[in-house]
């Protein structure tokens, strides 16, 4: 859990896949980022008053936005420390699981939110267009470790940060590579559910580091690593989406303007970031496992982008999570007006 304080860096430290290591997960564990000032007590999102009477967009608290406490998200925070927006947000920083979590629950206003999660609670809430967490080909950061090969899988250890990534890694197995491995939820410790399973699937920082250290180990190295963003391209053809950005209905509704700027701030800051690559993955990497080079592929990696391409590919991903009975029947995505 990020603790106030501890956020020089925007709390991207070198600990930051550790949100199943905090008791069931509770949405209510979500802690405010340090810099953000506000009257939030104990670390708990403070409930939002009901809105009466008609819209307005004068909120009586900031809004409550949750933060991916992983690296993917760090040219977001770079671009709202930047463009001086983070004074104007309550911002939470999370593993991907918890802000879901607390997203849905109404604790927190907007924020990113787990592909599968947005699919399962697509009617409380309104997409922020032209945001997301994805790839068009390989992630880098979304991972299948394997000990052996794939056809001889037959357990495999679930990352439990991850909604959307572990869903991924289920069809891939079962309907492309034809196995039908047990799985087990574990934290996210690639050594730790190693020994417990033939094959591990970690997301963010955790798994970036697999990535790498397998790509270092050259061929033969073990455990063999295998890109789940790359593996859906060559299936399907399209970009995977791992999370959205979402609002939900009652504050876009009663705070519209609202999500306008954040949205803004956030599609500003991105751009901002990508545009001074060098110098945010410089900074960030004084703090990190990873080198600034690694950290400019990271970034330039990623697809931030929820374009047509991407709610293609959102769509084919929603359409099989449907057949398998894991999200409701597709529907179709309403987005925020901003
Ligand atoms: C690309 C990533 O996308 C993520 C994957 C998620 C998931 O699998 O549920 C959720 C949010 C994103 O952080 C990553 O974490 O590395």
């Amino acid at each position: 859990m990020t603790t106030a304080g501890a956020d020089e860096d925007g709390g991207h430290g070198r600990a930051p896949d550790h949100g199943s290591t905090v008791p069931s997960g509770r949405a209510s564990d979500v802690t405010p980022a340090g810099p953000v000032p506000g009257p939030t007590v104990a670390g708990v999102p403070r409930p939002r008053p009901t809105p009466g009477g008609p819209a307005t967009d004068v909120a009586e608290t900031r809004p409550r936005v949750g933060h991916i406490q992983f690296l993917n998200c760090m040219p977001f925070y770079w671009g709202l420390v930047n463009s001086g927006a983070l004074l104007d947000l309550d911002l939470y920083k999370d593993t991907p699981d918890r802000l879901s979590e607390a997203l849905v629950a109404g604790e927190l206003d907007l924020g990113p939110i787990s592909l599968v999660e947005y699919l399962r609670h697509a009617d409380e809430l309104v997409v922020l267009p032209d945001l997301a967490v994805g790839s068009d080909g390989p992630v880098l950061s979304v991972v299948l470790s394997t000990q052996v090969p794939v056809d001889e899988i037959r357990s495999v250890a679930l990352g439990s940060t991850s909604r959307t990534s572990v869903l991924l890694a289920r069809m891939m197995l079962e309907d492309r590579f034809g196995v039908r491995p047990r799985y087990i939820t574990m934290p996210p410790d690639v050594p730790m559910m190693l020994r417990e399973a033939d094959a591990a699937v970690t997301i963010g920082d955790v798994a970036l580091r697999a990535y790498y250290e397998f790509e270092q180990g050259g061929p033969g190295h073990r455990p063999e690593v295998i890109d789940l963003g790359a593996a859906w391209r060559d299936w399907t053809g399209l970009p995977m989406v791992f999370a959205i950005w979402a609002a939900r209905r009652s504050f876009a509704g009663a705070h519209p303007g609202l999500v306008k700027e954040v949205h803004s701030a956030l599609r500003g800051g991105i751009e901002l970031a990508l545009a001074e690559v060098q110098t945010v993955a410089a900074r960030a990497s004084r703090w990190e496992v990873f080198d600034q080079a690694s950290l400019v592929r990271y970034f330039t990696t990623l697809d931030f982008r929820l374009g047509e391409r991407q709610l293609a590919g959102v769509a084919e991903f929603a359409r099989r999570a449907a057949v398998r009975g894991a999200v409701p029947p597709p529907r179709d995505i309403v987005f925020a007006d901003v």
